[in-house]
């Protein structure tokens, strides 16, 4: 396995770029860490392939470096990084058997074959298909077919990454699951270095270690999914990731009090003037529905969602989202919406504004 850094990387595919807005992968310096699982996470668009086939050696960047280990991989092509791809369909020997499948990469590779069919056992074993072994691949279902690509990237000990580019878009919803919590427990066994791409925050929240989102070429913010939760670096990120995503609503902010409209919202921290576009950023599940207290807010619907209740409602003139409990009540006579202060976060242009004053826990 192998650290990747990179290393001032930016890309265009347009060869007389002359501004930022041409640039499909904007500047990037990064370090992933060895043995680590990320998800690349953006919608459609947003520059994730582009930095995948940066990696994987498939796109020259236009500017910087690539390393692995701290060698300059660069100009190397794809067959000399050691990198093995799960691409979103399949790709099998539909003529080879699930064992000669497996085995491809190893006897490419030129290893004898008892080794060969001790480490062909140990995959088919991971990843549940060791009473297909002697079977055609032929005929065999996607989400089967998907298995035998991402055992073949498992099979070589001597790989730097594993890059996932959309791998379960082809699989059924019921088998999506499965897949994902194997890939999860092929990451925690083996301690590979995963990038896994994906448009479904489920799919990257619940696989990786640190996600990293892109929007419209730029890395907005990398972190737990617990940081991207609690403080989403940009206003994409409160959006893009939580159901419903974050509410952004426009504000004044003096100190450690926000005003919509003259009326006051009390933050957990004090902040420093700030100038341009000043937003707070209040997720549903920090907002609460009540009677007396707080600012007036108009209850247009209530969606049960299984466990909670997700209430639409109208705020000056805006829509906002009320995370309830299912056994919360929500009646008529509930007019007003709070905060939880310590919650509120600040944006000034889009961006996270970090507190003057020290953070509420
Ligand atoms: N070969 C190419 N030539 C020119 N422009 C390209 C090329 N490939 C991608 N782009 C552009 O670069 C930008 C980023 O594309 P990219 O495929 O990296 O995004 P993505 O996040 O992977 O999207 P998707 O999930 O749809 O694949 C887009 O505006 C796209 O139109």
């Amino acid at each position: 396995m192998a650290r990747i850094t990179l290393d001032n990387l930016a890309h265009s595919y347009n060869p007389n770029a002359a501004s930022e807005r041409d640039y499909a992968l904007k500047e990037l310096n990064y370090e992933w860490e060895d043995g680590a699982a990320y998800a690349l996470l953006g919608s459609s668009g947003c520059g994730k392939s582009t930095l995948l086939n940066i990696i994987s050696g498939l796109l020259m960047p236009s500017q910087g470096r690539i390393l692995f280990d701290g060698i300059d991989v660069t100009g190397a092509p794809t067959a000399e990084r050691n990198i093995a791809q799960v691409f979103q369909f399949p790709v099998v020997y539909d003529t080879m058997t699930v064992h000669d499948n497996l085995a491809f990469p190893l006897r490419n590779r030129g290893h004898n074959e008892t080794y060969v069919a001790e480490r062909v056992q140990e995959i088919a074993r991971m990843i549940g298909m060791e009473d297909m072994l002697r079977k055609k691949a032929r005929g065999l279902g996607a989400d089967a077919k998907q298995k035998i690509s991402l055992g073949r990237g498992m099979v070589r000990k001597d790989v730097n990454a594993l890059l996932f580019d959309e791998p379960l878009t082809v699989i059924d919803p019921h088998m999506k699951w499965e897949l994902r919590t194997q890939l999860k427990k092929l990451h925690h066994d083996f301690g590979h270095t995963m990038i896994y791409v994906t448009h479904d925050q489920t799919e990257a929240l619940t696989f990786a270690d640190k996600v990293v989102v892109m929007y419209d070429g730029r890395v907005v913010q990398i972190g737990t999914p617990e940081e991207l939760f609690e403080r989403p670096a940009h206003t994409f990120v409160g959006y893009f990731i939580g159901s419903p995503g974050m509410n952004v609503i426009p504000a004044k902010v003096e100190g450690a009090k926000a005003y919509i409209n003259g009326c006051e919202i009390a933050l957990g921290a004090g902040y420093a003037p700030l100038d341009g576009k000043v937003e707070i950023g209040v997720r549903p599940e920090f907002a609460r529905l009540s009677e007396t207290d707080g600012l007036p807010v108009r209850v247009r619907r209530v969606e049960d969602a299984g466990r909670h209740k997700i209430i639409r409602a109208e705020f000056f003139g805006q829509d906002i989202n009320i995370i309830a409990d299912e056994d919360d009540p929500v009646r008529a006579d509930m007019t007003r919406v709070t905060f939880d202060p310590s919650r509120v976060n600040v944006y000034a242009n889009d961006w996270r504004v970090a507190p003057e004053s020290a953070e509420a826990a």
